[in-house]
C-alpha cells in the first residue's frame, strides 16, 4: 500500500492532515517529528509532510527533523512551521511578523503542480505569528497574500514544497485538491486504502499473535468493531468482558448483554463492579482524578479476571485515533485536553500487552467497517460513550443522586430524540448534572433542586463540534418530562457552546 507519512510537529490539526488524505483513499500516518531515518525507511513513504506547531525555527530549542531526511530526495510539503522550517534548511530566512489567524485571500502566481486547477485565487486558512522573509535560492514563489509574500514556495526540480496556510482544515477552499495534487500528482502515490482493505492486514496482522486476548467491551461501536476483528482472527481465544462500572447509561448492561449474546458468536462475560468504582470514587470532585480512578479500576478488573481465566496474554480496547491524540500521547509535542481513560490511565504495572487494532482510525472509518462486518444498525447507531461513563457527565462528586438524574435525565432526551426522528442524526445527546442549584416551585410549594443540563451536539469525528439547534418544541417537551419525572430537578439548562472552546464531555 502506497503511503505518506507526516511528521508531527505539534500543531493541533496534524492528524487532519492524515484524515483528509485518507478520505481521498491514500492511507496518511503521522509520525514524531524526531523519528530516526532508520525507522522512517521503514515505513517507505511515497512523500513526507511536515505538519504546522507552536514553535518559531529560529529558537535554539526548535524541534527539527534529523538531516538524513532531506537527503531522501522524497516529495516533501511543509505546512505552516513545516514551510518554514523548509524555507531555513534550504538557506532561506524566517523572521517574526504581524500575526495572521483566519481566513486569507491567497493568489496563485504559478499553477503548474501544486496549485493546480484550483482557480486564480482562494481563500486560505492562517494562523501563524512567523513568516519567509527571503526563500531559499532555487525556490519560487507560487502563490501569495496580502500579508505574506512567500505564502505557497516551489521548488519543482527538488519536489520540495511549502505553504503558509493550513489546507487540511475546511476552511481553506480547494483544501483537498492542493492535497491531492501533492500527493497523487507530485508524490504519485495510489488510492488504493480501502477498508476492506484494512479488515484483511489488521486480521492477518492479529492471527500472528500468540495466547489469548482479553477485550474489554462497553457495547460501543469501537471496542464491539475491535473485538469482531480480533475474533475474525483469533476465534476463542478471544475473551470479551463487559464491566458494569455503575456508571453506565439506564438499563445499559441489560441490553448490552442481550445485544451482546442475541448478535454477535463470541465469548462474552459481564461483571458487577459497581460498588467498587462508586466505592473509589466517593469524595472525589477532580475531573482529572475522577478519570484516573476509573481507568485504574477497569485495569483492576480486567487484571482480577485475567488470573482467574487466564493466562492472557494480550489486554484489547478500541482506542481510537481522536482518543490518543487528546491525551497528549500522540506522537508529536501537543498538549493534554484530557485522559481519556483508555489511554492515560494504564499503570505500569500492568503485565497485560495493549492490543488495539483501531488506534489509528476515525470513528467514521470504523463505522464503515461495522457495515462491512454487518453488525446491526442499531448497534453502530448508538452515540459514542465516554468510558469514565457518568463520572464525566456528573460535575463533582459522584452521588447517588446525581447518578440517578444523569441517567434518568439522558434517558429522557435520547428518548425524545428518538421520537422526533433525529437520534441518528447528532453526534451525541445526555443531560448532565452538577451542584448548582435553583429555586422552584411546584403545587405551590418551594423546592431547591438540581440543575440538568442538556447537551446535543453535531461532529464528524469528535474533534470539534458545534451544538445542534433542536426545535424549540423538543427542548420544551424533554424540560418538561425532566422536570416532571425527576423530583430533585428543578431547571433545566441547553448547552450552547461549541467545541472548541468548550469540550463535548464537561469533564
Ligand atoms: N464498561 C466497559 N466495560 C469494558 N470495557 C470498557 C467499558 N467501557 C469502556 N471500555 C473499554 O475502553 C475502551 C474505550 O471506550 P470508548 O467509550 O472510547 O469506546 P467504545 O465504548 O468502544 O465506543 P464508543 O466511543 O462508541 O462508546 C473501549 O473500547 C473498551 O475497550
Ligand atoms: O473512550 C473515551 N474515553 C474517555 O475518557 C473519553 N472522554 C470523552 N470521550 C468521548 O470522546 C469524544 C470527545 O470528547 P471531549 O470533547 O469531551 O474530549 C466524545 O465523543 C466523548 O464522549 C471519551 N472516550
Ligand atoms: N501554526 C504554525 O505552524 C505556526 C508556526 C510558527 N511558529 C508561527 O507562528 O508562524
Ligand atoms: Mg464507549
Amino acid at each position: 500500500m502506497d503511503k505518506i507519512v507526516v511528521l508531527d510537529f505539534g500543531s493541533q490539526y496534524s492528524h487532519l492532515i492524515c484524515r483528509r488524505i485518507r478520505e481521498f483513499s491514500v492511507y496518511a500516518e503521522l509520525v514524531p517529528y524526531d523519528i530516526s531515518y532508520e525507522e522512517l525507511q521503514k515505513h517507505n513513504p511515497k512523500g513526507i509532510i511536515f505538519s504546522g506547531g507552536p514553535s518559531s525555527v529560529y529558537n535554539s530549542d526548535a524541534p527539527v527533523p534529523e538531516n538524513k531526511i532531506f537527503e531522501m530526495n522524497l516529495p516533501l510539503l511543509g505546512i505552516c512551521y513545516g514551510h518554514q522550517l523548509i524555507v531555513n534548511k534550504y538557506g532561506g530566512k524566517v523572521k517574526r511578523a504581524n500575526k495572521e489567524y483566519g481566513s486569507s485571500l491567497l493568489t496563485i502566481d504559478n499553477d503548474k503542480d501544486l496549485l493546480n486547477g484550483i482557480g486564480e485565487s482562494v481563500r486560505a486558512w492562517m494562523s501563524h505569528g512567523d513568516e519567509a522573509e527571503e526563500i531559499p535560492p532555487g525556490f519560487q514563489v507560487i502563490g501569495h497574500t496580502e500579508s505574506a509574500k512567500a505564502a505557497a514556495i516551489a521548488s519543482s526540480e527538488k519536489s520540495v514544497y511549502g505553504i503558509q496556510f493550513h489546507p487540511e482544515v475546511v476552511h481553506t477552499e480547494q483544501g483537498t485538491e492542493i492535497l491531492k495534487n501533492f500527493v497523487l500528482k507530485v508524490c504519485g502515490a495510489k488510492q488504493d486504502w480501502t477498508m476492506e482493505g484494512f479488515i484483511d492486514s489488521a486480521v492477518e496482522k492479529i492471527s500472528k499473535i500468540e495466547g489469548n486476548v482479553l477485550c474489554g467491551v462497553s457495547g460501543g461501536i469501537d471496542s464491539t468493531v475491535a473485538a469482531l476483528l480480533i475474533h475474525k482472527a483469533i476465534g476463542d481465544r478471544l475473551k470479551c468482558v463487559f464491566v458494569n462500572n455503575g456508571l453506565l447509561r439506564l438499563n445499559e448492561e441489560t441490553e448490552i448483554e442481550t445485544m451482546f449474546k442475541d448478535n454477535f458468536n463470541v465469548n462474552f462475560t459481564s461483571i458487577n463492579a459497581v460498588d467498587k468504582f462508586l466505592g473509589k470514587l466517593k469524595g472525589v470532585e477532580d475531573p482529572e482524578k475522577k478519570r484516573k480512578i476509573v481507568g485504574e479500576e477497569f485495569i483492576n478488573v480486567f487484571t482480577e479476571f485475567a488470573e482467574k481465566n487466564g493466562p492472557f496474554k494480550w489486554l484489547a480496547q478500541g482506542t481510537l485515533y481522536p482518543d490518543v491524540i487528546e491525551s497528549g500521547v500522540s506522537k508529536g509535542p501537543a498538549d493534554v485536553i484530557k485522559s481519556h481513560h483508555n489511554v492515560g490511565g494504564l499503570p505500569d504495572w500492568l503485565n497485560l500487552e495493549i492490543l488495539e487494532p483501531l488506534r489509528e482510525l476515525y470513528k467514521d472509518e470504523v463505522r464503515m467497517i461495522a457495515k462491512i462486518l454487518e453488525v446491526p444498525e442499531k448497534l453502530f447507531m448508538r452515540h459514542p460513550f465516554p468510558g469514565p461513563g457518568l463520572a464525566v457527565r456528573i460535575i463533582g462528586e459522584v452521588t447517588p443522586t446525581k447518578l440517578q438524574i444523569a441517567k434518568v435525565a439522558s434517558k429522557i432526551v435520547e428518548d425524545e430524540l428518538v421520537e422526533a426522528g433525529i437520534y441518528g442524526k447528532v453526534w451525541q445527546a445526555y443531560a448532565a448534572v452538577g451542584d448548582d442549584r435553583a429555586v422552584g416551585v411546584v403545587g405551590d410549594e418551594r423546592r431547591y433542586g438540581n440543575i440538568v443540563m442538556i447537551r446535543v451536539v453535531d461532529s464528524i469525528d469528535a474533534m470539534t463540534a458545534d451544538w445542534t439547534r433542536l426545535p424549540h418544541g423538543l427542548l420544551e417537551k424533554m424540560s418538561n418530562r425532566i422536570t416532571n419525572e425527576i423530583e430533585d430537578v428543578t431547571w433545566v439548562t441547553y448547552t450552547i457552546s461549541s467545541k472548541p472552546p468548550a469540550t463535548i464531555e464537561p469533564q
